[in-house]
C-alpha cells in the first residue's frame, strides 16, 4: 500500500466508516442465508420468498446509511480531493485480511459515486480496477469440503456428504436416492466409469444453495486432470421428508440453474470469491458477473459486468445498432452484435395507447427484479450514467436516441452518456424466431410459449401484453418474457368472460356492449391477437386452449390467494428420479 504523505485523521475515519458500513451489510446478508437454511428445514416457503425479496434492498439501504453518516459526520460533499484519495488508500489498508475485499471495494464505489460528481469516477478516487487480490483467501469453515471415496467407498462417501449438510429433517429413503444417483452416473458414463486416479476426490461447496423449495448441493469430482461437476437438488416430499430429486451431470444443465431468468440463490459464504472460483471451475462458460449476480451479490455482478464490458469495447470495433425486431413503444432498445446483451432506455414520450409513465415503467422492472422469475422472465442490470464511445454508435441509432430519448442522454465530443439504462441478455425475439423456423421448431416453440404463460401465471404474474414480440428465445430454446411495462400481479387482475350480446346486430357491430373497468381481462380475446397463423393456432389450441378461458385464470388466482406455492423444476421433469425410475422400471430392475 502507498503510504499517505501525512497522517490525516479525517481520511482515516472516513475509510473506517466505509468499512463499518460494508461489514454491517455483509453481516445482514449472511444472516439471510443462515435463515434460509432454517426456513428450508421448516418448509416455510412464503418465508423463503420474502427473505430473498427483502435481501435485494439491503445493499441500497446500507449505502444510503453510510452516505448519510459521511455527510453528517464529515461533511463529505465538501471535502478536498486529497482527503478522498487518502481515504481510498486507508481503505485499502483496512482490507488486509478482509474476507470479502472485492465486495467492500464495490461498496466504497457505491457510496462515493452517490456523493461526488462523475468527473471523479476514475481510479484515483474509486476502484475502477480491483486493488486487492481475491485469490487464496482462507475461509473458516472452508468454502469447500473434500472427500476421498477410495478410503471408504462411494456409497458411504455420498451418505457422509449429505449428512454433513446437517439438515434437521430426515430423508425419506436416502439409500434409495443414492442408489439412483449411482445408477444415473452409471448411465451417464454408459457403464464405463473412468479409471480411479490417485487424487480421486469429491469436492463440495460447504453451504447448500437455497431457492424456493429446493436446497442444491454443488460439487465436482476431481480425478487425475479431469473435473466432473454435479448438482443434487434436495426437496421435501408430501410427508415433509427430504429426498434427492435428481442428479445433474452435464455442465450446461447445471449452468441453467444459474440462468438470468431464475431467482437468486441464498448460500452462506464467508468468502464469496472462493464460491465464485469454485463454480467457475465447474461451469467455465458462466462469467464471474453472472455468478456473483446469481449468488445475490448483484452490485458485484454489475461491477464485474461493467469491467468486462469496457474490456470488450477495447477488443471490438463493431457498432451499436437498433435491436432487430419491432420497435418498442416505451423502450428504445439497442445492441452490440459482438456482445450478447441488449441496452434499454425509457423513451421520452411513449407511442400509441400506452398509459404508463416513466416511474411506473421503472417500478415494473423493479418488481421483476424482486419477484421469483421462475425461469420465464429476464433479469436486468440497471445502470445510471454510463459513458459510451460515441463513435461506436450507428447514425441510425444516434438519430433515434436524439429524437426519442433526449432527456436520457448527454452528448460530449467523444462520449455519449446514458443517464438511465437497463442491460439484459439478448434473445431472439419470438416473432422473428417463428418466421425463421421450420414446422417442427415452430410447433415446439409455440408450446413453450404457452408453458411460459402458464408458469408466469402460477408465479402470480400476468404479462399484460402477450404478443410474440414481447417474448424471446434463449440459446437453449426456452421462451422468456422481457417486456414489463404492462405486467400485473395475477391477483390484481379481474378475469372475465364476455357477457352474451343483447342482440346479434350488436355482436356483429364490433362495438363493445358491456362495461369494461380498469384491470378487466377477457382471455377469450387473446386468440384474436395471437393466433392469426393457422399452424400457431392449431398447436396453441392443442396444448393451451384453456388459456383462452377466464376459468383457468380464476382458478390460478384462487390457488395463489390460498397461499399455494407451485413447484418449478429448472431441469426437464423427465430427469426427476420419480419419472426416470418409475416403480415398474424399478421393479423390473430389482427382479
Ligand atoms: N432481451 C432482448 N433480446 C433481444 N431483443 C430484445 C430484447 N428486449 C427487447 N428486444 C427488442 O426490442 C423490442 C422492444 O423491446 P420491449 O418489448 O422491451 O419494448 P417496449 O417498448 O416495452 O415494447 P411494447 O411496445 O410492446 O410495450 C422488442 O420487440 C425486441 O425486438
Amino acid at each position: 500500500m502507498q503510504i499517505p504523505e501525512y497522517y490525516n485523521p479525517v481520511a482515516r475515519e472516513i475509510a473506517q466508516a466505509l468499512v463499518d458500513g460494508f461489514n454491517r451489510h455483509y453481516r445482514l446478508f449472511r444472516a439471510t442465508s443462515q435463515q434460509a437454511k432454517q426456513l428450508f428445514e421448516a418448509a416455510e416457503w412464503q418465508g423463503v420468498q420474502k427473505l430473498v425479496r427483502d435481501r435485494i434492498q439491503f445493499y441500497d439501504e446500507r449505502v444510503h446509511e453510510t452516505v448519510q453518516r459521511l455527510k453528517h459526520q464529515f461533511h463529505a460533499d465538501l471535502l478536498d480531493d486529497e482527503i478522498w484519495q487518502q481515504a481510498k488508500l486507508y481503505f485499502i489498508g483496512l482490507l488486509t485480511n478482509h474476507k470479502q475485499p472485492e465486495l467492500a471495494e464495490t461498496f466504497f464505489n457505491s457510496v462515493f459515486t452517490r456523493i461526488l460528481h462523475r468527473d471523479y469516477f476514475n481510479n484515483d478516487f474509486i476502484f475502477i480496477r480491483p486493488a486487492i487480490s481475491t485469490e487464496y483467501i482462507e475461509s473458516d469453515p472452508p468454502s469447500y469440503r473434500s472427500y476421498y471415496p477410495k478410503q471408504r467407498g462411494l456409497r458411504h462417501t455420498l451418505r457422509q456428504i449429505v449428512a454433513d449438510f446437517g439438515w434437521r429433517r430426515p430423508f425419506a429413503n436416502l439409500s434409495r436416492d443414492l442408489a439412483w444417483v449411482i445408477r444415473a452416473v452409471d448411465e451417464y458414463f454408459v457403464q464405463r466409469w473412468p479409471q480411479a486416479e490417485a487424487n480421486l476426490q469429491i469436492q463440495l461447496l460447504s453451504s447448500a444453495f437455497y431457492r424456493n423449495k429446493t436446497a442444491y448441493i454443488f460439487g465436482k469430482v476431481v480425478n487425475g486432470g479431469q473435473i466432473y461437476p454435479f448438482a443434487l437438488p434436495v426437496l421435501h416430499d408430501a410427508d415433509g421428508r427430504l429426498y434427492l430429486d435428481t442428479v445433474l451431470l452435464e455442465p450446461w444443465r447445471i449452468g441453467v440453474l444459474f440462468s438470468f431468468s431464475r431467482a437468486y440463490f441464498m448460500a452462506d459464504m464467508e468468502v464469496p470469491s472462493g464460491y465464485v472460483q469454485f463454480l467457475r471451475s465447474m461451469l467455465p462458460t458462466k462469467t464471474k458477473a453472472e455468478l456473483y449476480t446469481m449468488l445475490g451479490l448483484q452490485k458485484q455482478g454489475k461491477n464485474t459486468f461493467y469491467r468486462d464490458f469496457m474490456q470488450h469495447l477495447q477488443h471490438s470495433n463493431d457498432q451499436f445498432t437498433v435491436a432487430p425486431g419491432i420497435r418498442g413503444l416505451v423502450m428504445l432498445v439497442f445492441t452490440l452484435p459482438s456482445y450478447p446483451y441488449v441496452f434499454k432506455l425509457i423513451k421520452d414520450v411513449f407511442g400509441g395507447p400506452k398509459e404508463v409513465d416513466r416511474a411506473t415503467v421503472k417500478a415494473k422492472y423493479q418488481l421483476v427484479k424482486r419477484h421469483d422469475r421462475v425461469g420465464r422472465m429476464a433479469d436486468t442490470l440497471e445502470f445510471s450514467n454510463v459513458a459510451f464511445p460515441k463513435a461506436r454508435f450507428s447514425d441510425e441509432l444516434l438519430d433515434e436516441l436524439r429524437r426519442l430519448a433526449t432527456s436520457s442522454i448527454e452528448e460530449g465530443d467523444d462520449t455519449l452518456v446514458i443517464k438511465h439504462l437497463y442491460i439484459e441478455r439478448r434473445m431472439k425475439p419470438l416473432n422473428l424466431y417463428l418466421m425463421n423456423s421450420d414446422t417442427a421448431e415452430k410447433e415446439r416453440v409455440v408450446r413453450e410459449y404457452g408453458d411460459a404463460i402458464r408458469d408466469l401465471a402460477a408465479a402470480n404474474i400476468f404479462p399484460g401484453d402477450m404478443l410474440f414480440k414481447n417474448f424471446g428465445v434463449t440459446r437453449y430454446g426456452r421462451v422468456i418474457f422481457y417486456d414489463y411495462d404492462e405486467i400485473e400481479y395475477m391477483t390484481d387482475c379481474h378475469f372475465r368472460r364476455i357477457p352474451p350480446a343483447p342482440n346479434p346486430e350488436m355482436e356483429m357491430s364490433g362495438e363493445v356492449w358491456y362495461p369494461v373497468a380498469r384491470g378487466d381481462v377477457f382471455p377469450e380475446e387473446f386468440g384474436t391477437f395471437l393466433l392469426g397463423d393457422p399452424l400457431v393456432r392449431r398447436v396453441f389450441l392443442q396444448y393451451h386452449r384453456e388459456l383462452l378461458d377466464a376459468g383457468f385464470w380464476q382458478h390460478k388466482q384462487q390457488r395463489i390467494r390460498d397461499g399455494h406455492i407451485e413447484d418449478f423444476y429448472p431441469y426437464p421433469v423427465e430427469m426427476r428420479f420419480c419419472n426416470r425410475y418409475p416403480p415398474q422400471v424399478r421393479a423390473l430392475a430389482a427382479g
